[in-house]
């Protein structure tokens, strides 16, 4: 069984866009990292995955700059990130979704991703031109039919189901052309449908898109997934690809279940 080493990429020649080292996150007495390592390459599909308490929040909460790690460095591209805040992640091309989307539900679906753009392209520096308005109104159309909303392009965000919202979500994240996306838990909540179309509009992201997600949900997690982190316990615990994890016993025991199978 592999430890902490386990969540380090095969050497490929090029940089991790996002390296965790030895970080340590404690609650009071309680320690919900414990020294992780991680590194994630440009263009990987890195799902990570255990049972509840594991760390997998945690981890993520410090990969996105929502929780400063009690000891132990973040690096983003190669600049040091472990005490800045989430809002400097995306001028360094990071989008993340939140477990319950975070839309402004007074707004039609279109005009919550024009935000999204519109943000985006103010850090840009962009200029306000109408020709610009009017192709980030075509972009925002064309993001909407990427998650399978154009039908409610100019529904207002809170009349969605559960399912849409965070389909609005992530091509709210999708719309800024990230090179880094973090989900936490984007199949949650999700019909069978809403889930296949989940994995479909990942599936059909650029191939140099960075992914990591956490998810529960065990099949869109190694469907979506190049590499799978197991977490207990605060640590990683092995790692490896889908069909590597789903054979490894020591994740049927910690985590599937002794009746698992590969
Ligand atoms: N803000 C907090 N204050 C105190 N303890 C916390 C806090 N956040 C998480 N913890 C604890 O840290 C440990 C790791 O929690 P974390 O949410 O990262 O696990 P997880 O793997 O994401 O679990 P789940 O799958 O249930 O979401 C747990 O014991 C949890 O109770």
């Amino acid at each position: 069984m592999a430890h902490t080493s386990a969540a380090q990429s095969e050497p490929s020649g090029s940089a991790p866009v996002i390296e965790v080292r030895m970080v340590t996150v404690a609650f009071g007495g309680l320690l919900a990292l414990r020294g992780v390592d991680l590194d994630i390459m440009p263009g990987e599909r890195l799902a990570v995955i255990g049972p509840n308490g594991a760390g997998k929040s945690t981890l993520f909460n410090v990969i996105a700059g929502d929780i400063a790690p009690t000891a132990g460095k973040v690096a983003v591209k190669g600049q040091d990130c472990t005490y800045r805040p989430s809002r400097h992640r995306p001028r360094l091309g990071v989008a993340r979704t939140y477990q319950k989307a975070r839309t402004f539900d007074g707004l039609t679906v279109r005009d919550n991703i024009y935000l999204a753009l519109a943000g985006h392209a103010r850090r840009h520096r962009a200029l306000w031109r109408s020709s610009v308005d009017a192709r980030m109104r075509s972009t925002a159309a064309n993001v909407a039919e990427t998650v399978w909303l154009a039908g409610q392009l100019d529904h207002p965000a809170g009349q969605l189901a559960h399912g849409q919202k965070r389909q609005l979500e992530l091509g709210m994240a999708i719309a800024t052309g990230p090179d880094v996306m973090l989900l936490d838990e984007p199949a949650s909540g999700l019909s069978r449908g809403e889930r296949e179309r989940l994995i479909e509009v990942l599936e059909s992201l650029a191939p140099e898109v960075t992914l990591l997600l956490i998810e529960h949900d065990m099949d869109v997690a190694f469907r979506i997934a190049q590499r799978v982190v197991v977490m207990a316990d605060g640590e990683t615990v092995t790692a490896g690809s889908p069909a590597q994890v789903q054979k490894d016993t020591n994740v049927h025991r910690i985590y599937l279940g002794t009746e698992a199978t590969a």
